[in-house]
C-alpha cells in the first residue's frame, strides 16, 4: 500500500455487545478493519476474543451494534451469506482432510467458490479443472512440493499452511485468523508469518493470537479486550507501554 494511501476500512464494527442470559461477554466494540493491513484482538483470557470473531463472522447473533462489510449491513446476515461476500474465518488443522492429497485439499475448497459446494463424488473432469488453480495456490503458499503428499503427513506448520491455503481459495477479502500460531515451535512460526504477511498484501487479516512476540513482529494495529470491553488500541509500541494493558496481562499472569 503506498504510504500516502488512506487505508481502506472493508470491515467495521460499531456498539457491538453480546449477552448470554445476563452475562455481558462483549459490550461496545468498535472495530475497524483495515485493507492491507494485518490487525490483532488480543487480551487475557475470557476477554471477548471468540465471541467477537463469532459475532463478526455471524455464527453469533449480536444484542445490538451494527457490522458492515464491504460498505454493506451484514448485522442480520447469515454466516454462509457473510462468507460468500468475503469475510472468511480460518479453522484450526481441523479443517484439513488428513488422508487426502494436499493437492485434493486444495481442489475440494476449490469447489465451493465454483458453487458446487463441497461434494467429493462430483465427477473427476469437475475437479481436473479446478487443478491448475490449485498448483497456482499451493505455489503461492510454498507447498507445491508436497502436492502429492497426504495431508496427515505433513509437520504441524506446513499442515497450518495447507489450512490457509483452503480458506485463501474462497479468495477472502477479509480473512480472520484464530490463534494461527498455536502450539507451534520457532521455525514454523517463521513460516506462517512470512505467509501471513504475504496474504496480507491485498486483503485485510484480523487475528486472534496468545503469542505476543508474533503480534509485535506481525501486526500494524492491535486492539485488546478486557472483560468484552476496549481497553486500548494502536500500534505494538501504544499498546504495550499502555499501563491499563499491563496491569490486564500482569492481573492474568498473578490471577
Ligand atoms: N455460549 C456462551 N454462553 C455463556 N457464556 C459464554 C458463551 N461463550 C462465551 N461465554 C463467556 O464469555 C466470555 C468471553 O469468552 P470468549 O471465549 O469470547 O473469550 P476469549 O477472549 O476468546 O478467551 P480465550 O482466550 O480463553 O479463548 C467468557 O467469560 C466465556 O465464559
Amino acid at each position: 500500500m503506498p504510504a500516502s494511501a488512506e487505508p481502506r476500512v472493508v470491515l467495521s464494527a460499531r456498539g457491538l455487545k453480546r449477552d448470554f442470559g445476563g452475562f455481558i461477554a462483549v459490550n461496545n466494540v468498535d472495530l475497524d478493519v483495515h485493507h492491507g493491513r494485518i490487525q490483532a484482538l488480543i487480551g487475557p483470557n475470557g476477554a471477548g476474543k471468540t465471541t467477537v470473531f463469532n459475532l463478526l463472522t455471524k455464527f453469533l447473533q449480536p444484542s445490538s451494534g451494527r457490522i458492515e462489510l464491504l460498505g454493506r449491513d451484514i448485522t442480520r446476515s447469515p454466516p454462509a451469506k457473510v462468507a460468500r461476500m468475503g469475510l472468511v474465518r480460518s479453522f484450526q488443522i481441523s479443517a484439513v482432510f488428513p488422508h487426502l492429497s494436499v493437492l485434493d485439499n486444495v481442489r475440494v475448497a476449490l469447489q465451493r467458490p465454483s458453487g458446487l459446494g463441497v461434494q467429493f463424488w462430483r465427477s473427476l473432469s469437475a475437479l481436473d479443472r479446478l487443478t491448475p488453480r490449485a498448483e497456482e495456490l499451493l505455489r503461492s503458499v510454498g507447498l507445491d512440493d508436497a502436492r502429492n503428499r497426504s495431508a496427515g503427513d505433513l509437520s504441524y506448520g506446513r499442515k497450518r499452511v495447507l489450512e490457509i491455503a483452503t480458506t485463501l481459495a474462497l479468495d477472502p477479502k477479509v480473512l480472520l485468523l484464530d490463534e494461527p500460531m498455536a502450539g507451534m515451535g520457532h521455525e514454523d512460526v517463521g513460516m506462517v508469518s512470512d505467509l501471513i504477511r504475504s496474504v496480507a498484501r491485498d486483503r485485510a487479516v484480523l487475528m486472534v493470537e496468545h503469542n505476543l512476540t508474533v503480534v509485535a513482529d506481525l501486526c500494524d494495529w492491535i486492539t485488546v479486550l478486557q472483560r468484552g470491553e476496549i481497553l486500548a488500541a494502536g500500534d505494538y509500541q501504544t499498546v504495550s507501554s499502555d499501563e491499563r494493558v499491563k496491569v490486564a496481562y500482569m492481573g492474568t499472569d498473578h490471577g
